[in-house]
């Protein structure tokens, strides 16, 4: 079905076309539709097929610019995220004159008052500060018609559910309310119909929770062993763009440093960072002067890099629906995409949980040898020379390569200007703290060899030391908060 059959807008639908949607995905043709009639609604599609679309397009078509007032409200579990959104409802409402502004803690709260007071009609917001404004009187809800929760089971999930709750307690009852994930556990979805009416389910059915472009392996190593591994995955696969993930702030900042020190151009990402460090970081990565983002589940969920071609689970995540988002940001609108995740000898029986959960087998792979490392390399090198080949203008270079030609055989010339331009893997040692494994979760009953799920729901039942996960991702000057998550801070 083409947007076009739909009933919205001409202004939003010349949007669509601008930003090169043409076809709808599964979740847009089966949500807009119904969300449309401003019935509740929970959706639940694969990451990366197109689910802000689905909430978004509703929104701005039931917005009015002339209207001053804030009409709809969508709330993401991080900053980045928040931004994100708005920035793809910007694009989708621009014709319309519809605006959307991003509201997220680590900003100057000042300069979001003064953004507040152009009247946006919806507002894309994370929890904490969100309530900072209605504290202050800075944003009223009163005039809410349309409420999202993206990312819905996370923030109900991980502690986020008093704050949801305030929030939509200041909302209008008669709102509609809109749930969205690429997860949706059963018990998160029976909390969430606590405040939504008769909500329909909008469920993209799937042979497997995960998108099927994305190839994935395990690599089952020793905790020592996982930093000279990653590197030589690294030298092999030379990923285009790609996203290490790791437990905790101090394992991503220890790995974005090591990897630094071993000549790879990575970044850390993590919630103790400045925000204007995190989104100059993201910019980096965006625009291709990093190649490697080094991040803990901050940068799980939901957020859409175009062309991030390999995530590699150097720790591995706290539960199945973690793996699900972090590996769901390659793959992403039908391209290909590969992940790999490393499993130490203990953790073992976490992949067959997981494996229950996507529904998915994953493919055990094995340690690259030096010389697949340095193949890849060299592989590399021919590459890049192929297409300085058919691309580039070499007339400047060509005189300088008939000096060296000369009296020389040219296949030992080209052999060593390959070499010169092979990054031949590196073997700087390189010494990390170490990880202690995922542990199993063994009060629960449990199917035999680990086929089940062992994880809860809540982040306290986990072991493995990943308490800041979520540190930093919420507003920090906040009072009287979800008291779990405040003895984390
Ligand atoms: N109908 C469409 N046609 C082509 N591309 C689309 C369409 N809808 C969305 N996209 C693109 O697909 C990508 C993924 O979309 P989006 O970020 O909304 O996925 P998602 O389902 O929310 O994923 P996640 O679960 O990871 O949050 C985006 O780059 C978006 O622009
Ligand atoms: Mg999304």
């Amino acid at each position: 079905m083409k947007f076009s059959e739909l009933k919205i807008d001409e202004a939003i639908l010349k949007a669509t076309e601008k930003v090169g949607f043409e076809n709808m995905t599964p979740i847009q043709e089966n949500a807009i539709p119904l969300a449309l009639k401003k019935v509740d609604l929970i959706g639940q599609a694969q990451t990366g097929t197109g689910k802000t679309a689905a909430f978004g397009i509703p929104l701005l078509q039931f917005a009015d610019p002339t209207n001053r007032e804030i009409q709809g409200i969508i709330i993401t579990p991080t900053r980045e995220l928040a931004i994100q959104v708005a920035d793809e409802l910007n694009g989708l409402g621009r014709y319309k004159g519809v605006t959307t502004l991003p509201i997220y803690g680590g900003q100057d709260i000042q300069k979001q008052i003064r953004s507040l007071k152009k009247r946006p009609s919806i507002i894309s917001a994370t929890p904490g500060r969100l309530l900072d404004h209605i504290k202050r009187r800075t944003i009223r809800l009163d005039h809410i018609e349309h409420v999202v929760l993206d990312e819905a089971d996370e923030m109900l999930n991980m502690g986020f559910i008093d704050d949801i709750r305030s929030i939509l307690e200041k909302t209008p009852a008669d709102r509609q309310t809109l749930l969205f994930s690429a997860t949706m556990p059963k018990a998160i979805r029976l909390l969430a119909e606590q405040f939504m009416k008769n909500p329909e389910k909008v469920q993209i059915k799937a042979k497997t929770l995960t998108v099927s472009g994305i190839d994935q392996g395990y690599v089952q190593l020793k905790e020592s062993e996982k930093f000279d591994v990653l590197a030589r995955f690294l030298d092999l696969h030379t990923p285009e763009r790609a996203i290490v993930f790791g437990r905790t702030k101090r394992r991503v900042d220890e790995l974005t440093r090591a990897l630094q020190k071993r000549g790879y151009t990575a970044e850390g990402i993590h919630g103790d960072l400045t925000q204007s460090k995190r989104d100059h970081v993201l910019k980096r990565f965006k625009n291709d002067q990093v190649d490697l983002l080094i991040a803990t589940d901050v940068a799980a969920r939901g957020l859409d890099i175009s062309n991030v071609t390999h995530v590699y689970n150097f720790d591995l995540p706290q539960d199945p629906e973690s793996y699900v988002h972090r590996i769901g940001r390659t793959g992403r609108a039908g391209k290909q995409g590969m992940a790999l995740t490393f499993i130490t000898p203990k953790e073992m029986p976490h992949l067959g949980s997981i494996e229950h959960v996507t529904k998915q087998k994953m493919r055990e792979i094995k340690a690259p040898t030096y010389h697949e490392a340095l193949i890849g390399q060299q592989k590399s090198a021919v590459q890049s020379i192929e297409d300085l080949l058919s691309n580039a203008k070499l007339d400047s270079y060509k005189q300088l390569a008939e000096d060296l030609l000369e009296g020389k055989d040219a296949v030992q010339v080209v052999a060593a200007a390959l070499k010169a331009l092979t990054k031949e893997p590196d073997a700087t040692p390189i010494r990390l703290t170490n990880e202690s494994p995922l542990m199993v979760k063994r009060d629960r009953k449990r199917p035999p060899r680990g086929k089940g799920r062992n994880y809860g729901h809540s982040r306290d039942r986990y072991q493995g030391g990943n308490k800041d996960r979520y540190q930093g991702n919420r507003d920090r000057n906040q009072t009287n908060r979800n008291r779990k998550h405040a003895q984390q801070h």
